[in-house]
């Protein structure tokens, strides 16, 4: 990585606290939640079990012998959008289809107060999906998705539905088999973004989208379909195509979550510094959770919990992306 990239980055604190400044509050706590849903252990997210959209606790899914999901317990409160990060093979989409009851699994698990094993269709009034896979007949037309959609649920908005697409090339009358593939997912993302849930959830929705889309996707996502009373759980491999948007990150690595915090958390927590020449053995003793080298014999390491007086003493500091804390966790993943 280029020593000044991150100085002035994209997606940096000043830029993160605007973009998440409207998510900020919560909402009351909905009478229909889970009330017999265990104590969150003090491990957990702040917010708790109350005012939860999902409760999850002592997730346990085991493929064969693979454990998909070890042991796993989190809780996402109403009005955030949350990341759910972590490398191939994680556990993100098992964990996902757990809250969705698409899968058995052990534990207890609470979405918007109903367990998704045994309650799956009522959960799903309130629960729009977006698959990695967007599948949808090939001789279906945009208008046939439409009219389709629209009848068999009572949420969706035709007009919004149409605002989405008016951004698009896609035409009433074109079929799904004359799409490109990234044609076919922003089919599939106005449909599913039309619909007024309480939960979306995203699992690599912008797979196969163009750039240009994929901002224009997550912008739309944050002013157009986001609000206080909606929570956006979204996994993804592009963390620096989400970070500005999101606002709670969990990393998630051999089936268990390994940092769970509001993004204002992280900027507090983590901190990188380009170390200055010969101050390295002076930094090394604070004990970096990462180390890199750069050109012209500086160092840039990644601190987690130091003062920052004592790391400003070292050299530049800035708050580290999300890629850069995402690489410096999962190190040592494919070893
Ligand atoms: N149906 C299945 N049968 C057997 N093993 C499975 C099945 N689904 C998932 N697994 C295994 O469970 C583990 C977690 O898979 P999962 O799909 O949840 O990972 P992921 O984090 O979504 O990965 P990716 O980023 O690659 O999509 C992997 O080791 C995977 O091989």
């Amino acid at each position: 990585m280029a020593a000044g990239r991150r100085t002035h980055p994209p997606a940096g604190p000043e830029h993160r606290r605007t973009a998440v400044q409207r998510p900020q509050g919560r909402c009351a706590v909905n009478a229909a939640f889970d009330t017999t849903a265990p104590s969150p252990s003090p491990a957990h997210n702040a917010a708790g079990a109350t005012g939860s959209v999902v409760t999850a606790r002592n997730l346990r899914k085991v493929y064969r012998s693979k454990a998909a999901l070890n042991d796993t317990s989190f809780d996402i409160p109403t009005g955030r959008i949350v990341g759910l990060i972590g490398p191939n093979g994680a556990g993100k989409t098992t964990a996902l289809k757990a809250m969705l009851g698409l899968i058995q699994f052990d534990g207890h698990m609470s979405v918007l107060g109903r367990d998704p094993r045994t309650q799956r269709d009522d959960l799903m009034r309130d629960v729009c999906f977006i698959a990695d896979v967007a599948v949808l007949p090939r001789w279906m037309k945009v208008k046939d998705a439409i009219e389709f959609v629209s009848g068999v649920h009572p949420r969706f908005d035709r007009a919004k539905c149409q605002s989405y697409l008016d951004k698009t090339q896609l035409t009433p009358n074109m079929k799904v088999r004359e799409m490109s593939k990234g044609m076919i997912v922003q089919l599939h993302l106005a449909l599913v973004m039309a619909i007024d849930a309480k939960l979306l959830v995203l699992d690599e929705p912008t797979l196969g989208l163009d750039i240009l889309y994929r901002k224009q996707f997550y912008q739309r996502l944050l002013e157009d379909y986001f609000d206080e009373e909606k929570t956006i759980i979204v996994t993804t491999h592009q963390v620096e195509e989400i970070e500005h948007i999101l606002t709670d990150v969990m990393f998630i690595r051999d089936g268990k979550i390994v940092i769970d915090a509001p993004m204002d958390d992280i900027a507090n927590r983590y901190v990188e510094v380009l170390v200055d020449a010969g101050k390295q053995d002076e930094a090394r003793r604070l004990r970096p959770i990462d180390e890199r080298a750069l050109p012209f014999g500086k160092t840039v390491m990644l601190f987690d919990g130091i003062d920052q007086g004592q790391l400003s003493a070292l050299g530049e500091t800035r708050t580290p992306g999300l890629a850069d804390l995402f690489v410096a966790t999962m190190k040592g993943t494919y070893a």
